[in-house]
């Protein structure tokens, strides 16, 4: 049998969304104490970057991992229009009662593309990037 080779490849988009960090599982006092400026009541922006890496056997007629094409459109469809220009907190249900750090962005993010993704098993890595200093990986491990 021929061994395929095995590559990575990677999709980039960007998202611009407004949140607050407080969490339900914590008091007032405690998500001020913690989150600070973050806490801010009527919540801060950012413009997110989102890198989502595949990773699989390159088809012997296709030549591809993925077509990026259908990438692009898993990544419109898990991404963009769910969080693009949207408040986290209030107009995605997933964060209604769950703080929207950016690390449980990134799971939400893996959870709503292996959902859509006809092998999720290829699914390798979303990286996202809260700004440029700020970034998070998941690989979608668990303890
Ligand atoms: N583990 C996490 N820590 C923090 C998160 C997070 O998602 N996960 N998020 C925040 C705030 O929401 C906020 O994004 C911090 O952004 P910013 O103030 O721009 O970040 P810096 O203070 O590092 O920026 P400087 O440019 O260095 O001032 C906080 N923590
Ligand atoms: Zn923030």
């Amino acid at each position: 049998m021929i061994r395929r080779p095995i590559a990575y490849l990677t999709r980039r988009e960007t998202f611009s969304a407004s949140h607050r960090l407080h969490s339900p599982l914590l008091t007032d006092e405690e998500n001020r104490k913690i989150f600070s400026k973050c806490n801010n009541p009527n919540g801060h922006g950012h413009n997110y970057t989102v890198e989502v890496t595949i990773r699989g056997p390159i088809d012997q007629k296709t030549g591809m991992v993925m077509n990026l094409s259908d990438l692009k459109i898993y990544m419109e469809e898990s991404i963009m229009k769910v969080m693009d220009h949207k408040n986290l907190d209030k107009d995605v249900p997933h964060f209604h009662n769950l703080v929207s750090t950016t690390e449980n962005v990134a799971v939400f993010i893996w959870n709503s593309l292996s959902a859509q993704l006809p092998n999720s098993s290829l699914l390798y890595e979303v990286k996202v990037f809260e700004t440029d200093k700020n970034i998070m990986v998941y690989r979608g491990e668990s303890e």
